[in-house]
């Protein structure tokens, strides 16, 4: 289903389970930035098993140059297998068996490896949940990230030396040696999922994918890396994709949103109008289970 196409239009009347209040739902939607070409798009992509079970069925999804898109959806509903085709990492077993998928101006349908190679880390980046199991335990965060620097943005030794403190004091990082110097058991996870953050940046990628990157964390560190997230996609003019099952986290960052459910998408529009006035029974589900955990605190 292609973006517009997926859109429904909303009902007049504002459900019960919608969240209202009498301040305006932030950031507002900028319908001029559909104007700019995608960075990230894919459209009518079908992912199937290699047995030809179809596990995502025709999804189209595209973000443009300083715009959150967030992906919304319950538990297996397609939202990580839509972002791993976007960065080429299918696990084994599945593959793009229809649409197309392009990353900053690459048509990557029908790319091998070694095109992937390519634009993985440099054009598109992502952090994932539980960042202790992307980082080797045995070494300093800081050797790590510079490693990362040296093969993904090609600097030397020296240089990537110097760029990963810039990049860590960049992320808000306070006692930047400090840190490089630790190793992953020295640090919280919200630490951790700076450190990973500033990995996915270091080649400055136009895209960065962020699926469920805040979800195992306490709230306020989860606040801060949102609120990390959006000044970065500001200064940067980065296109993010911020994917969560929580609308309350979407909500706090993207101005876009779609919500998935097996494998499609059912409802995508301005956030502002998915929330206040949800045109699909499934979004009003997911509203309402929120609702009961208080989703208006984190809207407001
Ligand atoms: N490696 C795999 N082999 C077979 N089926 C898979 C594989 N990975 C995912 N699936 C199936 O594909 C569907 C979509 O999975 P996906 O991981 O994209 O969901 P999701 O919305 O990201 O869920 P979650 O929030 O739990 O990560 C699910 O039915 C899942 O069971």
């Amino acid at each position: 289903m292609s973006d517009t196409r997926s859109i429904i239009e909303a009902p007049g009347a504002l459900p019960q389970t919608a969240v209202v209040h009498d301040r305006p739902l932030l950031p507002s939607f900028d319908e001029a930035s559909l104007a700019r070409p995608a960075t990230a798009a894919v459209t009518d992509l079908v992912i199937a098993a290699a047995d030809g079970t179809e596990l995502v069925h025709g999804v189209s999804a595209s973000v443009r140059p300083g715009e959150a898109l967030g992906i919304v959806g319950e538990s297996g509903s397609g939202k990580t297998l839509t972002c791993r085709a976007l960065l080429g990492i299918l696990p084994a077993g599945l593959e793009v068996t229809g649409g197309t998928v392009e990353v900053d101006g690459v048509d990557l349908t029908d790319a091998d490896e070694r095109a992937w190679r390519r634009v993985r880390g440099t054009h598109i980046g992502a952090v994932f949940q539980d960042p202790a199991s992307y980082l080797n335990p045995a070494i300093p965060v800081g050797a790590q990230l510079e490693e990362t620097l040296r093969v993904t943005a090609g600097l030397p030794r020296r240089q990537a030396r110097q760029r990963a403190r810039e990049l860590l004091d960049d992320l808000g990082i306070r006692r930047v040696d400090l840190v490089l110097r630790q190793r992953v058991a020295q640090l919280s996870g919200g630490m951790l999922q700076r450190v990973l953050i500033a990995m996915a940046l270091a080649a400055d990628p136009a895209v960065l994918i962020a699926d469920e990157a805040t979800t195992a964390l306490d709230v306020t560190v989860q606040a801060e890396l949102l609120e990390l997230l959006s000044r970065l996609r500001r200064e940067r003019d980065l296109a993010l994709i911020l994917v969560s099952h929580d609308l309350a986290v979407v909500a706090q960052v993207c101005e876009r949103v779609q919500v998935f459910r097996d494998g499609r998408v059912v409802e995508a529009g301005a956030t502002t109008r998915v929330l206040r006035a949800p045109a699909h029974a499934y979004t009003r589900e997911l509203l309402s289970a929120h609702a009961a955990y208080g989703l208006e605190r984190f809207l407001a």
